[in-house]
């Protein structure tokens, strides 16, 4: 019989959905966030000997979500507060080595309403989140964010020609089409040490990050998905000295034109403007851009 051992092993909560309503006498604020709190560390015994004695319920950690997001005042930042979360594990249990909590805060925008931002109503404009992933151990802390679902589409500006071109190839070069994407960012952090993650602007880096991708998408004269990629990672670094690398995943959701020229209609080049939007399959364009570390 063939030895066994457990090589790896994460467990605990995920999908746990909470609401915090933040009361400013009318003025109120909602945070809907979506959790997961995963812990390693002496966890061998409960798979290999069957002993439960040092497994932390999953649902205690459920609680002990819900139990903070009521005590901390940081739940709006979800760095911090995936970084509360992650120490209080870390230091409550000897035995727990590391927590990964990642966190992902939907969207809510204010309404306007007669020309007012509105008190205490808010609506979903769009899919696109904000989320966070944190690995807190006796070693330190990382952090990594991300901006994710966010569609875009832009109908001119964007062009792809003088590709390798060989017997499989039927792609005609294009001068000019129309490019969309959903794109997921996702950025590392380079933390000095945990007391310092207090001072970083998570939540203005996340706004700026967005700004930036929808600026270069917008501008960029863009020869191709991966070019115009590699300008909004750039641009995101120069901005933002406390992160070290960008990674995209951009997925290129095709629209070509529909073929009219059999009705005796044109739809070709300076005509087009009958597409097919294609949802499969995608081009998809992914690549992480780091910061050159000075030999200094
Ligand atoms: O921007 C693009 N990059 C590609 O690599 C590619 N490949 C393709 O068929 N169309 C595109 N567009």
């Amino acid at each position: 019989m063939s030895k066994v051992y457990l090589k790896e092993q994460e467990y605990g909560k995920d999908r746990v959905r909470l609401a915090k309503v933040i009361r400013r006498e009318k003025w109120h604020d909602i945070i809907e966030l979506t959790v997961r709190v995963l812990l390693d560390g002496e966890f061998e015994t409960p798979y290999t000997k069957a002993d439960n004695s040092m497994v932390i319920a999953t649902d205690s950690i459920k609680n002990t979500i819900y139990i903070l997001a009521k005590q901390l005042s940081c739940v709006e930042n979800i760095e911090i507060f995936a970084s509360e979360i992650g120490q209080h594990f870390i230091t409550t249990y000897s035995h727990v080595h590391k927590a990964t909590v990642s966190i992902t805060k939907h969207k809510w925008t204010r309404m306007l309403i007669d020309g007012k931002y509105h008190d205490h109503s808010f609506l979903r404009d769009g899919d696109d989140v904000h989320d966070t992933k944190v690995v807190v151990s006796r070693k330190g802390i990382i952090i990594e964010s991300g901006l994710k679902n966010l569609l875009v589409l832009k109908t001119t500006g964007s062009a792809f020609y003088g590709f390798l071109r060989d017997k499989f190839t039927t792609l005609p070069d294009m001068d000019d089409r129309i490019l969309s994407t959903s794109v997921d960012a996702t950025w590392t952090f380079n933390i000095q040490s945990i007391a310092s993650i207090t001072k970083i602007p998570f939540n203005y880096i996340f706004e700026s990050i967005k700004q930036i991708t929808l600026h270069i998408f917008a501008t960029d004269n863009s020869a191709s998905v991966q070019a115009t990629l590699f300008l909004m990672a750039k641009n995101a670094l120069e901005k933002h000295s406390q992160i070290d690398s960008v990674r995209y995943e951009l997925p290129n959701k095709h629209y070509f034109t529909y073929d009219l020229e059999r009705f005796g209609l044109k739809n070709t080049g300076k005509d087009s403007d009958i597409f097919v939007p294609f949802s499969d399959p995608a081009g998809l364009i992914t690549a992480t851009i780091a910061r050159v570390k000075s030999k200094l």
